[in-house]
């Protein structure tokens, strides 16, 4: 059956406008005034927004890591993403452990199949590029439309690349045609820094920002970029949380180096101060690079508003409190790295900045949906609203106060990093290819209804440069 959504407010990363929509199926077929359709279901989103469906370019469902495994999976990861206006995400495939890369993509594949309730596509995460890896690397990129790559530069005793290894990265993805996402801070600094720290007896959370700082994270995004550069391709700094970071990335830019840059709804809104909470309660806010202090949010906001960086992921790496946080109870460094955000990430984000007047209604559509789709070979199917686009969309209430909580969130995880936060605005009713996944703030979708998503090579036009990407 036909839907067609009337009297709402369209915004898309162009324009703002009322208009109705007709969705037959999985596509967006009209747009107008006074649409009719005798067969449709009508929906009236009167005093809504219609955005995009928001699209995350960074999350880790069912991943393990620092000896554990994060709490979401994909069937509760992607329900909340939902519910938080999310309709597609892209998660790490997470490559060590198996002798070839094709086994690993398909673990990822049968962790999300069935159970992903959301369109998702996949990154490679890799921490070694040898012979056999640049040999099957592209062979993989090509059948599984995987057009994204990570690698770190921090995690010295799990994933850590040396420069060898992230120049062959960006070499190969330059001949793949695929983006090179690096985790940008000094792992073998950081690592004499944590040792020193723990032989001086100093375990609580708090230490883990304090042997983290934020020169780390300059000095490695000017190293990626730099390396980026001598290899001819194209970088996407993942997370950026400091002035030194934005730095590195706003020169690159303005030299004209293929260089774009996420940050995340965490660092914008909370800050170091967050791991001094007594009785341990500073690990809920443990994930790297870490928390900054507060002067940093503007330099992020900025930095989004000029273009500097162009996508906000969740970077979803969820451990319960009362649980798997708790393995770094006595030391520091063993607190798993990471936090719940998916669920909030656009709402959070509209809230503080659309509501506070930073950022107009398309730079947040722009931010949130459509340059991830673009950079990750997604649009225009992805990342916007126009005849013969998916009927990716979110029907939003942009008055509505509420208040976050683990008591209301949908994330599987004790505590919500944003707790007593209020914020305006909320998802009424999202729709993924057609379909109602949350009607009226209920779930009603399916998972396994979430389609794996081939992506476009950026020699495909994914990728633009960055003049263009500038908002
Ligand atoms: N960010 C974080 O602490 N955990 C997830 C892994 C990563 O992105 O570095
Ligand atoms: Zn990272
Ligand atoms: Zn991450």
């Amino acid at each position: 059956m036909k839907k067609l959504i009337k009297n709402g407010i369209v915004v898309t990363a162009a324009d703002t406008y009322e208009a109705d929509l007709l969705v037959d199926g999985e596509k967006i077929i009209e747009i107008g005034r006074n649409l009719t359709a005798d067969d449709a279901e009508i929906i009236d989103a009167k005093g809504a927004y219609i955005f995009p469906g928001g699209v995350d370019p960074h999350t880790h469902l069912d991943m393990p890591f620092n000896n554990t495994v994060t709490d979401d999976d994909w069937e509760t990861g992607t329900i909340a993403a939902a519910f938080g206006g999310t309709t597609t995400i892209i998660d790490f495939c997470l490559t060590t452990g198996d002798d070839t890369l094709e086994k690993a993509v398909a673990r990822w594949h049968g962790k999300a199949e069935g159970k992903a309730a959301i369109d998702y596509g996949f990154h490679l995460m890799l921490a070694n590029l040898d012979e056999k890896v640049l040999e099957e690397l592209p062979l993989l990129l090509e059948k599984e439309g995987i057009t994204s790559l990570k690698v770190f530069m921090a995690y010295a005793k799990e994933f850590q690349a040396d420069d060898r290894t992230l120049f062959r990265a960006f070499k190969a993805a330059k001949e793949a045609g695929a983006l090179v996402m690096v985790h940008c801070e000094n792992g073998s600094v950081i690592d004499e820094l944590v040792t020193k720290a723990l032989a001086e007896g100093h375990t609580e959370p708090i230490y883990h920002a304090l042997t983290r700082p934020p020169e780390a994270e300059g000095e490695a995004t000017h190293r990626a970029i730099e390396l980026a550069h001598m290899a001819d391709s194209q970088l996407y700094v993942v997370h950026v949380t400091c002035a030194e970071a934005v730095k590195q990335i706003a020169e690159a830019r303005a030299k004209g180096y293929k260089v774009w840059g996420e940050t995340c709804p965490q660092y914008l809104v909370l800050d170091q101060s967050y791991l001094e909470k007594p009785d341990f309660e500073g690990a809920k806010y443990v994930w790297s690079p870490p928390l900054r202090e507060k002067h940093h949010q503007k330099v992020l906001f900025d930095a989004l508003k000029a273009g500097i960086l162009q996508t906000l992921g969740s970077d979803q790496c969820s451990f319960n409190f009362n649980g798997k946080k708790q393995l770094g109870r006595n030391d520091f460094s063993k607190i798993p790295n990471g936090g719940p955000f998916i669920e909030d990430r656009f709402s959070i984000f509209f809230s503080e900045g659309v509501k506070k007047g930073i950022l107009s209604l398309n730079q947040f559509v722009d931010i949130v949906s459509t340059q991830p789709a673009k950079l990750f070979g997604l649009f225009p199917e992805k990342g916007t609203i126009a005849v013969g686009a998916d009927a990716d969309l979110v029907i939003f209430d942009p008055e509505v106060k509420r208040v976050i909580s683990a008591k209301t969130h949908h994330m599987n995880v004790d505590y919500s990093a944003f707790e007593g936060m209020e914020i305006t605005g909320e998802p009424i009713s999202v729709l993924c290819r057609g379909n109602f996944v949350i009607k009226d703030k209920k779930f009603i979708g399916q998972p396994g209804s979430g389609k794996y998503l081939k992506r476009k090579k950026i020699n495909q036009g994914a990728l633009q440069s960055p003049t263009a990407a500038t908002v």
